[in-house]
């Protein structure tokens, strides 16, 4: 943090953040509309039901890794354009200096698209289903789990259990899913500085022997500061949102 903030100034932390704002709500509608529907399919019962009839845990699972994979899809340009921002760490412009490579959003999507093509814009895309399958599994299991264990039979959860739930099935599902988070950056990367990776597992080996093991836990502290409050709130507005309109 302090390096960033020396080097960029405060706008270093906020580099790359219009598209992900952007892209949220399509991303997590996405997202919480699969997931629902594909619970729906799978045991016949809405929403409001479930609290009565809870859904089997491979139900849960199955219907979070289906959302995971389809929202992929839709979040992998947005992410690489995030990545691509936020690994531009040259200094703020001075007078004279060379302009960075990206000029924002918009024009880092147009690079990619006039230099490596409609396909550069899904760099990484293979990688990143493979993060947010099984870790959107992961993610509805934990937190259905912690709220079926702090609610009484058949009564919805409260609040505080909710974002509680939220906030631990975001910091296990990250913490699952940095292994393939930093593989998946370095993938994005690759079109940039010519670094290239044959595929997935050419990355995987190649990181861990140049780097060691430790490599695919890079970020795992910050991922998960961050993961607690972000998805305490956003399961929250799930519920609530849910709530008023049932
Ligand atoms: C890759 N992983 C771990 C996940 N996608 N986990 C679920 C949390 C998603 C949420 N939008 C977030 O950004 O934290």
């Amino acid at each position: 943090m302090v390096k960033t903030y020396r080097h960029e100034s405060l706008l270093g932390f906020f580099k790359g953040m219009s598209f992900p704002i952007a892209s949220i709500a399509v991303v997590n509608s996405v997202l919480f509309g699969i997931y629902s529907n594909t619970l729906l399919a799978l045991t016949a019962t809405s929403h409001q039901e479930r609290r009565a009839q809870p859904p089997s845990y491979t139900h849960i699972f199955i219907a979070g890794c289906t959302g995971g994979f389809l929202q992929a899809y839709f979040l992998a340009p947005f992410d690489l354009i995030k990545v691509r921002l936020q690994n531009q760490t040259e200094p703020r412009a001075k007078p004279g200096s060379p302009p960075p490579r990206y000029r924002g959003p918009v024009h880092c999507a147009t690079s990619i698209f006039q230099e490596e093509g409609p396909r550069g814009l899904f760099r990484g895309a293979w990688a990143l289903t493979l993060r947010d399958t099984p870790t959107m599994g992961i993610y509805f299991i934990t937190y259905e789990c912690l709220c079926h264990q702090s609610t009484p039979e058949g009564q919805n959860p409260s609040s505080a259990t909710v974002l509680v739930a939220g906030g631990f099935a975001g910091i296990t599902s990250w913490v699952t899913a940095t292994p393939l988070d930093v593989i998946k950056s370095r993938m994005q990367m690759a079109g940039l500085n010519q670094r290239a990776h044959r595929g997935v597992l050419d990355c995987i080996v190649s990181s861990a022997r140049q780097e060691g093991l430790g490599v695919f836990f890079r970020g795992l502290t910050i991922n998960s500061a961050r993961a607690f409050p972000v998805n305490a709130v956003t399961f929250l507005s799930y519920e609530y949102l849910l709530h008023l309109w049932q």
